[in-house]
């Protein structure tokens, strides 16, 4: 449905989205992240043409959008909805009145548009703040006045630049809710820019992630979360898990390991839970494990799951059990023995 292919975006000669090629299919909740500058909103601006690229094409619902003329691109970003962190509402205008400002000069009465805007006020879950001004609502009222804004000229896609980053985790979250409430609702495809992992854990089934204008990697939810490539991608993936802290504080309480032990993390991904293969490698392999952290996701609804062990027994037959694990499909990383800790 939107199909970026190369699109550079040069300022002055410093390309702040260089040769990026993306594909979001309808009815994705598409996350784009990264640090602040890495050229995420310039190229979500590209989408509805706020920006012009310098180079690449913008092709939406099959049409290439550099080769409209002004007045069919206006028609096709009225399908184009946006959102943004600091809301940009009309302070003087009433909350309903923000919502009939995108179809006030449509061909409707100005009953039908007061029915609509009230209709989407009672969606976003606002129907009684009608007749307030934007400086009467919170922040997470202010965003959904906005998405209520966003949704009257019927859009199929909304972009949303850090729409949540000004709000506390618990609005953030109704937030996401709603969004993901109108998704399936209206079928809406939805591109989200943000640097809260958070919020794609939450509401996104594909990310993007970039850097210094590229897409550095891409993937679904599930695979950027569960085997991130990139050093860039562990970073975010880790600011949500705190996996890695966890074996630091690991690590630091640890005391000294027996000969026969090991201190390894377990990672993997879907139903294979490692309760029974706790269990299997201590009636195959005679391997005792203690499990001293853990931490399970669910991700897109599946679980994906990180636990830090000791493994005591026998040394060859924890490198048997070690390579039984790996076979069955998880993830073992050596963090250290008597030895030392890695
Ligand atoms: N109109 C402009 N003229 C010149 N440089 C620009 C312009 N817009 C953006 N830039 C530069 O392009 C780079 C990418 O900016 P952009 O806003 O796309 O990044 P971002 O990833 O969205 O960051 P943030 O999360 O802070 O919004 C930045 O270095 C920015 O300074």
């Amino acid at each position: 449905m939107i199909e970026l292919k190369d699109i550079s975006v040069d300022f002055d000669g410093f390309k702040a989205v260089d040769k990026v090629s993306l594909k979001i299919e309808k009815a994705d909740a598409f996350g784009i992240v990264g640090f602040s500058g890495a050229g995420k909103s310039t190229l979500v601006r590209c989408i509805n043409l706020l920006q012009k690229p310098t180079e690449g094409e913008v092709i939406v619902n099959g049409e290439d959008f550099l080769k409209l003329s002004d007045k069919e691109l206006r028609k096709r970003r009225k399908k184009i909805g946006m959102i943004f962190q600091h809301f940009n509402l009309l302070n003087n205008l009433t909350v309903i009145d923000n919502v009939i400002f995108p179809i006030r000069k449509d061909q409707k009465s100005k009953k039908e548009k007061l029915e609509k805007a009230q209709k989407l006020l009672e969606l976003v879950g606002i129907g009684d703040k009608a007749n307030s001004y934007p400086r009467e609502l919170s922040g997470g009222q202010k965003q959904r006045c906005a998405i209520a804004r966003a949704l009257a000229s019927d859009p199929e896609i909304l972009l949303c630049d850090e729409a949540t980053s000004a709000l506390d985790p618990k609005t953030t979250k109704q937030i996401l809710a709603l969004l993901q409430e109108i998704k399936d609702k209206i079928g809406l495809t939805i591109v989200i820019i943000t640097h809260q992992m958070e919020v794609v854990k939450d509401l996104c089934n594909k990310v993007a992630v970039m850097q210094d204008g590229k897409v550095v990697e891409e993937g679904t939810t599930l695979e950027i979360f569960s085997n991130p490539k990139n050093k860039l991608t562990k970073d975010f993936v880790e600011t949500s898990t705190n996996v890695n802290q966890t074996i630091e504080e690991v690590k630091n309480n640890i005391s000294a390991l027996g000969p026969d032990e090991s201190l390894v993390k377990l990672s993997y991904v879907g139903e294979s839970t490692t309760e029974p293969v706790i269990n299997e490698i201590y009636e195959k392999f005679s391997i005792k494990t203690n499990v001293l952290a853990g931490n399970i996701e669910f991700i897109t609804g599946t679980p994906v799951g990180n636990l830090i062990v000791t493994f005591k027994g026998d040394k060859e037959k924890i490198d048997q059990a070690v390579e039984y694990l790996i076979s069955g499909g998880t993830n073992v990383t050596f963090l250290g023995d008597s030895n030392g800790i890695l």
